[in-house]
């Protein structure tokens, strides 16, 4: 299991001020872009050359959540857009061993992500070609949903196939992560945390990610 890591989401911060909310959380490892096409999931966001604008306004690396059909095609624009690490869904991709490797040769992390419905059993043999497996704890689309604490045990059941496999797959919950849902997370075995409304709901978003932090390593 890798060091704890925090990456808020930008989902519920003010779009029309992106570079200076990203400047209130300097103390994240990462920030997470939450791509959405309203075809894979009922919503829509933005797409490669605004990803692009973020990145060129931060010295923190992006994290980008594509929850957008054909992932196939449309997940490479985004490793050159300037995110260093890139997940798409496994649902919405046709070839994913083919995907992942091709976003590692392009030079980001590849990652994987499963919605809640998603079992993480048939992908086993997927996970050495992973930098990164996100497990979803709601149903992509929105932010501010409740967490699904039926998620948990696929979590559990993912860091033991991680040890049992002896990769260094990092495990990221992205959905309803907060200061009372991350211990349950760390404890099940998540290493790398997306928080969305529980940082830019906080008047200090970067104390937020400071506290989170802290109470997944005391779990963890
Ligand atoms: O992928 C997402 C939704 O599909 C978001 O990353 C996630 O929901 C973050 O927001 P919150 O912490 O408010 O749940
Ligand atoms: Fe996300």
């Amino acid at each position: 299991m890798g060091d704890i890591q925090i990456t808020p989401s930008i989902l519920n911060a003010d779009f029309g001020s992106l570079a200076a909310e990203v400047a209130r959380i300097p103390g994240a490892d990462w920030i997470h872009v939450d791509v959405m096409d309203n075809h894979f999931v009922p919503n829509l966001t933005f797409g490669p050359t605004m990803v692009e604008a973020l990145a060129r306004s931060t010295d923190t690396p992006l994290d980008a959540h594509l929850m957008i059909e054909d992932a196939d095609r449309n997940a490479p624009a985004y490793v050159e857009a300037g995110c260093a690490s890139v997940t798409f869904h496994v649902e919405a991709a046709k070839a994913p061993v083919r995907l992942a490797r091709e976003i590692r040769a392009a030079g980001a992390r590849a990652s994987m992500a499963l919605k809640p419905a998603t079992p993480i059993e048939p992908y086993e043999d997927l996970l050495a070609e992973l930098d990164m497996l996100l497990i979803m704890t709601v149903e992509p689309g929105f932010g501010g949903q409740k967490f699904l604490d039926l998620c948990l045990p696929k979590i559990r059941r993912a860091r033991a196939l991680m040890d049992k496999h002896g990769v260094e797959t990092w495990l990221q919950v992205d959905g309803g992560v907060s200061l009372e849902t991350i211990e349950r997370c760390a404890e099940a075995g998540a290493d790398v945390f997306v928080a969305g409304s529980a940082v830019f709901s906080a008047d200090d978003p970067d104390v937020m990610v400071a506290a989170l932090r802290s109470r997944a390593r005391e779990a963890g």
